[in-house]
């Protein structure tokens, strides 16, 4: 039996949407902050603003680009989310540095799926973090892709990756109501993550939201 995933809808932009997707089933948001590209960046105000009222048990998941642990640290500290998401690579300091300044606070580090040596990245990080995120981003671009893509990627090497991994998995990228079946068939991850595939123009779209949580929990 494959058990359903947990849910994180990304790319919320304001309270309305928020509620929306909680009250769809997300156990967690995501909140998007500056990043060199992507569909769903606001403000560290507006993270601050969505975050603080968030209810219990949703997880909140802010979004760095950041890449140095003291400029993660300070990013938290602007907006107060529960969860920091880092969507690039980890280059100066360390995530024990992270957790002894951000006590209590869930850290997950993205991994851009991209052929074998991803593989290995992962589970050289993973037993430093609490969950892995697998992406579809290129971040060795010009101006980088940490995600928001709306591309799935080769799903052989995330399943890889969640048969070995010590911590829990999420899968995203380019899922959508039509493939997410399929997906959670091919990886079996912990937690799945989207952006893209339940909006329309931008907006997180209702129609979509509730073709996927059916997909997701009703199968
Ligand atoms: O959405 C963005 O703008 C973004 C930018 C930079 C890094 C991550 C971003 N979003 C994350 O990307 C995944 C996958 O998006 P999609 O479903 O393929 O559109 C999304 O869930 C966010 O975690």
């Amino acid at each position: 039996m494959i058990i359903s995933p947990h849910v994180k809808i990304c790319c919320i932009r304001d309270d309305e949407e928020a509620r929306l997707a909680i009250a769809m089933g997300a156990a967690a948001l995501g909140l998007v902050g500056a990043m060199p590209s992507g569909p769903g960046v606001i403000t560290d105000g507006q993270i601050a603003a969505i975050a603080k009222r968030v209810p219990p048990p949703v997880a909140t998941f802010l979004l760095t680009s950041e890449t140095d642990a003291d400029q993660i640290i300070a990013h938290q500290q602007r907006v107060n989310t529960n969860t920091v998401q880092i969507v690039d690579a980890l280059r100066l300091g360390t995530y024990d540095q992270i957790r002894a300044a951000l006590p209590g606070i869930r850290l997950v580090q993205v991994i851009h799926v991209i052929d074998q040596s991803s593989v290995e990245e992962a589970l050289h990080i993973a037993p430093h973090v609490d969950a892995l995120l697998l992406d579809s981003g290129n971040p060795t671009l010009a101006v980088k892709e940490l995600g928001g893509t709306g591309r799935v990627h080769d799903w052989a090497l995330s399943r890889q990756i969640r048969e070995l991994s010590p911590v829990p998995i999420f899968l995203a990228g380019g899922l959508r109501p039509d493939n997410v079946r399929q997906a959670i068939e091919a990886v079996q991850p912990f937690g799945l993550d989207l952006c893209s595939g339940v909006r329309t123009n931008g907006q997180l779209d209702p129609v979509k939201l509730e073709a996927f949580m059916t997909q997701v929990f009703n199968q």
